[in-house]
Order: structure tokens, then sequence, then C-alpha cells
């Protein structure tokens, strides 16, 4: 029997906005420790939002976020919020995940060398390492951004659509690391459109319009929506 999970982030009543336009309500969550939790919802519904406020990059407009866990947040947003123009390799991009621990422009260390190259391999693009970023595929870019997340090691890893625009060998890669972390004891929360990669979560939270619609644990089954 799994033991009872403690949680990892507290949302009391959160609301977000954007200026004067609302887009969070009032949204009350226990995100669970050391599982994955899936964030379903339509376009524009305001998982992108939610993950931003959980990351502390978006400051929330009323209510409260908790998080019991130690380190920074890991945000990997999705590749299409990233400036083409960004004059960076794909090793430097995998390599700033390492700039928690460092500090920017420092040199990395032999071990941050050996995470940033283990990174890549995890998500098949070590021979993309010289390449410049704007100059990759969209797929391809989207690896490059999951293996700087994965550098940072952190126990909150926030993905943003992970699997989107990348082939099935690559969303098995970002399935079976995400299970690993998991494994480890992280704490996943990962934005999705597709309904199987939900279904995998230990948990999901639904949201419609910016507010949180259903609240999901799962059991030894499917996940039952309350
Ligand atoms: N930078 C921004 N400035 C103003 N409004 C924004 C901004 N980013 C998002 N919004 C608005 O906030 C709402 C929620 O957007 P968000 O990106 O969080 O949704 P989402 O559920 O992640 O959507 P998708 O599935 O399309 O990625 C939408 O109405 C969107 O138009």
């Amino acid at each position: 029997m799994e033991k009872p999970t403690s949680t990892a982030v507290d949302l009391r009543g959160v609301s977000a906005a954007y200026g004067s336009v609302p887009v969070l309500h009032e949204v009350r969550a226990a995100i669970p420790a050391g599982r994955v939790t899936a964030l379903v919802g339509p376009n524009g519904s305001g998982k992108s939002t939610l993950l931003g406020v959980v990351a502390g990059v978006h400051t929330p407009s009323s209510g409260t976020v908790e998080r019991f866990h130690t380190g920074r947040p890991a945000l990997v947003v999705q590749h299409s919020a990233v400036p083409d123009t960004l004059p960076v390799t794909v090793a430097d991009t995998v390599a700033m995940g390492r700039w928690a621990h460092r500090g920017p422009w420092r040199r990395l260390t032999a071990e941050d060398r050996a995470i940033v190259a283990e990174c890549m391999a995890r998500l098949g693009i070590a021979d993309l390492a010289r390449r410049r970023l704007g100059s990759l595929s969209g797929g391809q870019r989207q690896r490059a951004l999951l293996a700087q997340g994965l550098a940072q090691r952190s126990d909150l890893l926030l993905l943003d659509e992970p699997s989107t625009g990348l082939d099935a060998a690559a969303q098995q890669a970002v399935l079976d690391t995400v299970a690993a972390l998991r494994d480890k004891g992280v704490t996943v929360v990962h934005a999705t459109h597709d309904p199987a990669v939900a279904r995998g979560a230990d948990h999901v939270l639904r949201l419609e319009r910016g507010r949180l619609t259903a609240d999901a644990s799962a059991g030894p089954a499917e996940p039952v929506l309350r």
C-alpha cells in the first residue's frame, strides 16, 4: 500500500489576473507531495497561469500559496514562450538549469556538466548540444527546455504541456522521466490536453474559465472526479 501523501503546495482561494483582467477565481487545491498532478482544461482556462502561480512567478491578486518543499520550483514553459532570437546553444540552455545552484554565468563544476549531459541524453538531444536554440524545430526546442527543467534537480517540477509537439519516442521519454522522478519523491505538476496522460497521473485538477471544476485523486483504479 502506498504511504499517505502530504501536501507539497496548498492553494487557498487563489485568484490571479493580467492587469485588470481576472483569470483565476478562488482556486482551492492541495497538490500532493511526491505525486504526479495533471492540470487539465480547455484552451485559455488558466492552466499556464496556475503553473506560474505555483512556481511563484505570477503573484496572485488574492488568496495564498503555501509551499512545503525545499528549494526553488522548476518551471518548464512551452517552447513558443521562448524568443527565437536568444543567442544560446542547447548546452547553454540546459546549463542554465544549474544557475539556481551556482549563480548565473559561473563556471560549471564537473557535477554540473555531468547533470547537463545526463539530462540532454535523457531527452535525446545530446547530438544537438552545440546547435543554437533558435535554429531548432519546435519539438527539439521543447526537449531542450525540458532538459533545462530536469537539470534544476528541483523537488517540485512544473511542466506546461511538456509532450505537445513531440514525436512518440520523445513523448514516451517524457512520461518515463516523470514516472522516474515521482519514484524518487519529486512532486510533478503538468498541464496536458492528452486524456491518456491525465489518466496516468495520480491526481487531476480541472480548470474551466479560471475556476476549479474537478479535483480528483487517483485510487487503485481510475481517478474519480468529484
Ligand atoms: N500575458 C498575458 N496577458 C494577458 N492575458 C493573458 C496572458 N497570458 C494569458 N492570458 C489570458 O489568461 C487566460 C488564461 O490563459 P492561460 O494561458 O493560463 O490558459 P491555458 O489553460 O494555459 O491555455 P492553453 O491550453 O491554450 O495553453 C486566457 O484568457 C488568456 O487569454
